[in-house]
């Protein structure tokens, strides 16, 4: 650039020069042709100057590191960005042959200035800059002169840290996204595995026959039964022995979404939606569960203007988001359940007909537990036994509090059963649960001849058994020593503890 302006500067004194002459003598034929030539150098100049790249410049700006050296390995040039990636200065290397710096392995190691000479070819490989201990890549090329000998070896530097940065970064992801796989794996197989359920009674042995001839097919299946009857239970099982058990399970409880939020939480909405919607917009739960499976519980809650929407899916499997336009295809298994009287809902125009025959292709219907004797007794027996583990103790009920509990119509169905022995078990501070204790704790009254029912349906010498124990277990409680109950009881305080010994009554549980 300095040489350009040499010339520019040149001409300027030729120009004035040549005006000089002009004004002392017009007719000087001679200095017509030299302007004549002078605006031809002019025009050459202009047309150089603006065509002319400056090389440096260009280099300089350039966002990779730029090492130039000559055939031999000898440096010639960095460039700025070299300069300052690497914190290299340009008097640390130039004139200076790259094979030297290498050995003496201070500023960088791994470059590949001496194996593009030696190859004559490209060579990539990553270089360490020893003072910043910092890895780049490097891309070695090769220009050669018209006798095909090396020039020029250009190497170019990229810094690779945010590459670095940006792959620890997408390894870390990836060991969350498969931790968060294995979690949701872990859930999946536990949710299967705990609700396992009781099925004793013939009614449901029927009922689970059918569940599980529909599970492994794709059809919709509506559960209906009273609240706490394991509408739910039968979800889980259908999901469980289905094609799709590896694919999501979506549970919508559809009461509990605000009536106005329903259609914008089964289907998603697009970006500005509505007012209050989230900028980059919202998935909806039907797209949660896509492949998989969606239990719409509480179904007969479902908003009427929704369930046209509803029904279109069902029917052709396909959506549109909230202020969408474009058709979402989905393939989902569709599980409903309800405790109310959907066939009335239906007469009064508050669920659709239509909708309703397409959700009941298979209708599941879940009797009470009040007609389930078998049912209750296996539950009472699972539920004593799983509290007792659970609370390290060992309640028993006696026949007639059984007796009780069966006759109950427990309009809470299983979940209140559920409920109550644990409660029952929890508070309790006896092992042997009567018909008084039942009672009370049901809030029920008892009548004068189930008063005696600590002997109701077993022979004397259980019933003997039974008041010795509640007898004895009451006093040590009363009077709070062995010694103290046995003056009351009136025996010797070694015959309590043989007795207590006999019959299993651990003192420091009393
Ligand atoms: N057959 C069964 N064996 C063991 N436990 C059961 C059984 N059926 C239901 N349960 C238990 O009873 C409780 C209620 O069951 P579930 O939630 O499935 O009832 P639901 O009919 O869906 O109730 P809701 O209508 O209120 O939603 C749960 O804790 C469940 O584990």
């Amino acid at each position: 650039m300095e040489d350009m302006s040499k010339v520019r500067r040149m001409m300027e004194d030729i120009e004035s020069i040549m005006a000089i002459v002009r004004d002392s003598s017009e007719s000087i034929s001679g200095i017509g042709k030299a302007e004549e030539l002078l605006i031809g150098i002019r025009n050459t100049y202009e047309d150089f100057t603006r065509n002319y790249l400056d090389f440096r410049e260009i280099a300089d700006n350039l966002y990779d590191g730029i090492y130039i050296s000559n055939g031999k390995g000898d440096t010639l040039f960095i460039n700025d960005a070299y300069v300052n990636t690497t914190g290299i200065r340009k008097e640390e290397v130039i004139g200076r042959n790259v094979g030297d710096i290498e050995k003496e392995g201070k500023l960088f190691r791994g470059s590949v200035t001496m194996q593009v000479i030696k190859s004559k070819k490209m060579v990539n490989s990553l270089g360490t800059i020893v003072r910043q201990n910092k890895e780049v890549l490097v891309t070695g090329r090769p220009i050669f002169d018209e006798n095909g000998d090396i020039k020029l070896v250009v190497i170019n530097n990229r810094d690779i840290s945010d590459l670095k940065e940006l792959e620890t970064k997408v390894a870390r992801l990836q060991v969350e996204g498969k931790m968060s796989n294995e979690e949701i794996r872990f859930l999946r197989q536990k949710q299967l595995t705990d609700k396992k359920g009781i099925f004793a009674d013939r009614c449901m042995t029927d009922l689970i026959r059918l569940v599980d001839t529909v599970a492994p097919t794709d059809t919709t299946v509506l559960i209906t039964g009273e609240s706490g009857t394991g509408k739910e239970v039968i979800a889980d099982r259908i999901y469980a022995n289905s094609n799709r058990s590896e694919k999501p399970f979506i549970k919508v409880n559809c009461s509990a979404i605000p009536a106005e939020l329903v259609e914008s939480e089964l289907f998603g909405y697009e970006a500005g939606a509505f007012t209050d919607a989230s900028k980059q917009g919202k998935i909806g739960l039907f797209e949660l569960a896509k492949d998989g499976t969606i239990l719409l519980d509480e179904i007969g809650d479902m908003p009427l203007s929704i369930q046209s929407k509803l029904l279109r899916v069902l029917q052709q499997k396909e959506f549109i988001r909230v202020g969408g336009k474009k058709t979402i295809k989905i393939d989902v298994r569709v599980i409903a359940s309800t405790n109310k009287d959907l066939k009335a809902a239906v007469k009064e125009n508050r669920f659709r007909e239509d909708l309703y025959y397409r959700l009941n292709v298979v209708p599941v219907l879940i009797p009470p537990l009040r007609e389930r004797a078998e049912d209750l007794k296996a539950l009472i027996a699972e539920f004593i036994d799983v509290n007792n583990r659970k609370y390290r103790k060992e309640v028993s009920l006696t026949p007639g509090a059984m007796k009780i509990l069966h006759g109950y119509a427990w309009p809470g169905n299983i979940r209140e059963l559920e409920n109550f022995i644990e409660r029952m078990v929890v508070i309790t501070r006896k092992e042997r649960i009567d018909i008084r204790d039942v009672s009370r704790m049901l809030g029920i009254e008892k009548s004068s001849d189930e008063s005696d029912s600590l002997y109701d349906g077993i022979d004397l010498k259980e019933a003997v058994h039974n008041l010795e124990k509640e007898m004895i277990a009451a006093a040590i409680r009363k009077y709070g020593s062995t010694r103290k109950a046995s003056e009351h009881l009136g025996i010797d305080q070694s015959t309590i503890v043989k007795k207590c010994k006999k019959i299993g009554l651990d003192l420091n549980k009393l």
